[in-house]
């Protein structure tokens, strides 16, 4: 029989994309026992949350970030979490108002103003651009459609079938997109390791950005990004078809800490 674990959690959530944090800094936590992150992250019979993070130490920046999504597995880059680790950081006084962590694409520079942050995110330069959608890396994989009539989309329905139909075993988060004008786009995800749609995707928010502005739907290098959970906002500089300096910047808050013995 395995022996009981009383885990002491905090919950955050940037842009109604939610997410259980652990200090794990002292290294308590078990990193490859999936169904234990699965059960945490469960709606109905754990805390609940479409992600999990983990804080540790890194030996050249504040701290490191490793993120599971909500089906108990590691993946990529998470730019909703990765502005919440921040404020989780700045929670603990490891940081002040600017930081420099590791996640799994690399180095972020971070910055925090009460509960904003702005997360610097990877450079991309291969934007692949398809008659009816764009495939784009902004840390995690991301598909970027626009839609006719998003508030009616079927996003768990349509979201699967082009998560498995188009790409396949490894998958890829998927992005429906509306214009609502010059530089505001109105966003669903599906999230892959979710398997559903979320309130909001940071890096999703971010692809969405870099591909209407490749694809000349904008001249805007500022993009507002309305998702379910909110308004997120982009900016970037570009050179051709290659973007750097690219900031997610919006809200990213504590909801509730306590334990749980599992
Ligand atoms: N919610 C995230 C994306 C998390 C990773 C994604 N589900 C994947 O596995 O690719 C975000 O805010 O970026």
């Amino acid at each position: 029989m395995k022996a009981k674990l009383e885990l002491n959690f905090y919950k955050y959530q940037g842009t109604g994309n939610d997410f259980i944090l652990f200090d794990n800094r002292s290294n308590f936590f078990p990193k490859e026992d999936t169904s234990l992150v699965a059960f945490l992250c469960d709606r109905r019979f754990g805390i609940g949350a479409d992600g999990l993070i983990l804080l540790e130490n890194h030996e050249s920046s504040d701290f490191k970030m490793v993120y599971y999504n909500s089906d108990g597995n590691q993946s990529t880059m998470c730019g909703n979490g990765g502005r919440c680790i921040v404020a989780f950081a700045k929670n603990l006084n490891i940081i002040d108002s600017e930081t420099n962590f590791m996640a799994v694409d690399g180095i972020h520079h971070a910055s925090i103003e009460g509960t904003i942050v702005k997360l610097q995110m990877i450079d991309v330069s291969d934007i692949q651009s398809r008659e009816k959608y764009s495939f784009l890396n902004t840390g995690s994989p991301h598909h970027v459609q626009l839609v006719s009539d998003l508030d009616n989309l079927e996003v768990q329905l349509e979201g699967a079938k082009i998560r498995y139909g188009i790409y396949g075993k490894e998958g890829s988060n998927v992005n429906f997109v509306s214009q609502l004008n010059d530089d505001t786009f109105s966003i669903r995800t599906y999230e892959r390791g979710v398997e559903g749609e979320t309130l909001s995707c940071g890096t999703g928010v971010t692809a969405v950005a870099l591909a209407m502005f490749q694809n000349q739907k904008t001249k805007s290098n500022q993009i507002k990004v309305v998702t379910k959970g909110g308004e997120l906002r982009v900016n970037f500089s570009s050179k051709g078809s290659v973007y750097t300096n690219v900031q997610l910047i919006g809200d990213a808050s504590l909801v509730f800490k306590g334990s749980i013995s599992c």
